[in-house]
């Protein structure tokens, strides 16, 4: 049988992943897709660098063109990363009539739409499983298993590192810096760990799930962004105290036609099956009109939990390839897109105030909600040990962020307000 030849870009961590699966189970492979699979090309940046796998030098090469423009090569697998210079490389290898795979979030949540396009003029493939939430099957679940279902909410934890970083942080009592250099030692975090501590990559992710979940054309900047890079050990420890776990968390709902989509440090209630999600795990909630709650749970980063999904999208790919089709229509967003202003996007918020000490003060507090119609769940006030303030700890009701900002904007210019610590969106 005539061997399918995939052309590799990346032989990193999750490109090394790729070619251990693809040469480890190529009996089982090829078994599913009748033809062996062979690595025929392989991009990276620095030839000579020593690889933990053995690799015929042969078939490594410094040019991506080489791959691309290779004619024996059916199929590009991108796992190197890079937004506009990879870009030019996919449409390149489509309009050449090759399939891809690839795991780049950056690429597909900024340009997924041209190269979807691209791919349908061409009557190629492109699958993107491992983009999101590593090695949970979560793109094809939302395109196929909820194919019938109306989606009104996604939550995730979609950053491996992240993740990784808050439960250290809060189990051991670890420092944020000395987690972030471990995350990397394990190849969990980007090239540039800033995407992943300051929510970018999970809100990459996240267009792309509120894209494929709504239906509609989730841009990036429609993604309202915050990290955890000033979340402190404090603040874990008054999640705990509350209830609550520390998460970065991605949301994505709709009511009616109105969506919004966020990325945020969030306490979860530990009664929710989210916050039991620890260290490099992901995990992404579902709720669907009809099928209401469904959870999927896995390593979200990572070598081989990552070329799982990618060598998964691959076997798909060649199966499509042989039946001379092409799969996962459905992905083309077709709804015009509403998202919902400040009024409509309504959470509870966790406050902490650091406030003279004095009487009177909790009342001007509370007199504020009250003038800007937030309704409060709870509220303590105690004294701090080691400094001559004392702390307002407040949990609201569900309040729109509208109305939110003002009752902040108001703190700014109340004398007794000595600084707004820390404000979270409390979830569950
Ligand atoms: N790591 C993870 O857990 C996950 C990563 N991803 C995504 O997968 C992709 C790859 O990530 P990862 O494996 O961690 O990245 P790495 O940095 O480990 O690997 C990148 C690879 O691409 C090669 N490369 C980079 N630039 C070029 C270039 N211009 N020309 C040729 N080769 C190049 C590098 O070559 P060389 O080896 O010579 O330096 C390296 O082999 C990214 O898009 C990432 O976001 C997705 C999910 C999980
Ligand atoms: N840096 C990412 C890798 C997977 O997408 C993460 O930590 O989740």
């Amino acid at each position: 049988m005539k061997p399918v030849k995939v052309g590799l870009l990346g032989l990193g961590t999750v490109g090394t992943g790729v070619v251990r699966i693809v040469e480890g189970n190529q009996e089982d492979l090829s078994s599913q897709v009748g033809s062996p699979i062979i690595i025929s090309k392989i991009a990276v940046k620095n030839s000579d660098k020593p690889r933990d796998i053995f690799i015929d030098p042969a078939i490594l090469t410094e040019d991506p063109w080489d791959v691309i423009r290779d004619p024996e090569i059916d199929v590009i697998v991108e796992v190197m990363g890079g937004v506009e210079q990879t870009k030019a490389y996919i449409l390149e290898a489509l309009e050449r009539g090759k399939h891809i795979i690839t795991a780049n979030k950056d690429l597909m949540a900024l340009y997924g739409s041209e190269i979807l396009a691209k791919a349908q003029e061409k009557q190629c493939d492109v699958f993107y499983e491992a983009s999101v939430a590593g090695g949970i099957p979560i793109i094809r679940t939302l395109i196929e298993g909820f194919s019938s279902d109306r989606i009104l909410k996604i939550m995730g934890i979609v950053n491996g590192t992240t993740n990784f970083i808050l439960t250290k942080m809060s189990k051991e009592g670890a420092s944020y810096d000395d987690v972030l250099q471990e995350a990397q030692q394990l190849g969990y975090a980007e090239s540039d760990p800033t995407s992943d501590v300051e929510g970018l990559d999970a809100a990459r992710k996240m267009a792309i799930l509120g894209t494929l979940g709504f239906r509609t054309n989730v841009e990036l900047k429609d993604v309202s962004v915050r990290g955890i890079s000033q979340v402190t050990k404090e603040d874990i420890a008054y999640a705990k105290r509350l209830g609550y776990e520390m998460k970065l968390l991605g949301i994505a709902d709709r009511e009616d036609e109105n969506i919004s989509i966020s990325v945020q440090p969030t306490m979860v209630r530990r009664s929710h099956p989210i916050a039991a999600v620890n260290g490099v795990y992901n995990a992404v909630y579902v709720y669907g009109e009809a099928v209401g709650e469904t959870m999927f749970y896995g390593a979200g980063a990572g070598a081989m939990p990552t070329a799982t999904s990618v060598v998964a999208d691959l076997v798909a790919a060649i199966k499509n390839l042989k039946l001379g089709v092409n799969g996962l229509k459905a992905i083309v967003p077709y709804k015009q897109k509403k998202l919902k202003d400040d009024e409509q996007i309504k959470y509870k918020n966790f406050i902490l105030l650091h406030v003279d000490d004095k009487a009177g003060v909790l009342a001007q507090i509370t007199q504020a909600f009250a003038q800007f119609d937030v309704s409060l769940e709870s509220v303590v006030q105690q004294p701090n040990e080691h400094n001559p303030y004392a702390e307002i700890i407040i949990v609201t009701h569900d309040a729109s962020k509208a109305r939110m900002n003002k009752v902040l904007e108001h703190f700014e210019g109340l004398e007794v307000i000595r600084t707004i610590k820390s404000v979270y969106r409390v979830e569950g």
